[in-house]
């Protein structure tokens, strides 16, 4: 898809040895390329038919956590569970219950070939909120009509407070903020939005901040509300 974005949709499958467990979780996770660190030890939890969003700046880390639950990156046996499968023993069970759309073009098999064409002609243009609003609209119907969770990542954190039931920032490979967009928000005043959240959650973080659009003069707001809050 396009440049901000990249979704894994898990389809909602019973897991394994019966009922509904959670579509996705992950306990001390950790992935390096060589001396660089991508995901630097996180757990996270995604509740079935949920839609999750893994928010940060370039570089932190999403990218590589979405590989390694898909199974296109190998991670230590019971590090990743998807529907109860391990991703690292039972590769092939776990593809078999999701879908994943990269960045990189790819088509939608739900769709025509003019709909593709048409859907990612937009999407090119993703600097066009219509063409974000497109997905958004479309992550919204494939969970009404089927229930299936989606995972998706996004810079846009103003769209994912409003798209998401539950999101993690993550900053340099780690999750700094979880939880349900409005209690995040709730804990730093009636007018916080989400990235004020992930500023003070972040605030170590400058390329988190280059990310968000700040200057200096945030960073050192960030920093004072960082302190008030201990
Ligand atoms: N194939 C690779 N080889 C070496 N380093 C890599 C590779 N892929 C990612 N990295 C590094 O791992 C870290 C995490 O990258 P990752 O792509 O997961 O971040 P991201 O949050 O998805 O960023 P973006 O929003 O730009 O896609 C970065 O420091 C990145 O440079």
């Amino acid at each position: 898809m396009g440049a901000s974005w990249e979704e894994g949709t898990v389809s909602e499958e019973p897991a394994a040895g019966g009922g509904t467990g959670p579509a996705v979780e992950i306990s001390g996770l950790r992935y390096a390329f060589g001396a660089r660190t991508a995901v630097d030890g996180i757990d996270l939890r995604v509740a079935a038919g949920q839609v999750f969003g893994l928010l940060g700046p370039n570089g932190a880390g999403k990218t590589t956590t979405i590989r390694l639950i898909v199974t296109l990156l190998p991670c230590p046996p019971g590090s990743v569970r998807v529907f109860g499968l391990d991703a690292a023993r039972e590769r092939m069970a776990v593809r078999r219950r999701i879908g994943y759309v990269p960045q990189q073009l790819s088509a939608d098999g739900a769709l025509t070939g003019r709909q593709n064409v048409a859907l990612f002609a937009r999407l090119y243009g993703v600097l066009d909120p219509v063409a974000r609003a497109v997905v958004w609209e479309r992550i919204g119907a494939l969970r009404a009509e089927t229930g299936m969770t989606v995972l998706v990542t996004t810079h846009y954190m103003d769209e994912a407070e409003q798209h998401c039931d539950r999101v993690a920032l993550m900053s340099l490979g780690r999750i700094r903020a979880l939880g349900v967009p409005a209690e995040l928000t709730a804990g730093l005043g009636p007018e916080a939005s989400l990235e004020d959240v992930f500023r003070v959650c972040a605030g170590d973080s400058l390329s988190f901040l280059d990310a968000a659009g700040g200057d200096a003069r945030d960073i050192r707001s960030t920093r004072r509300t960082a302190s008030r809050l201990g």
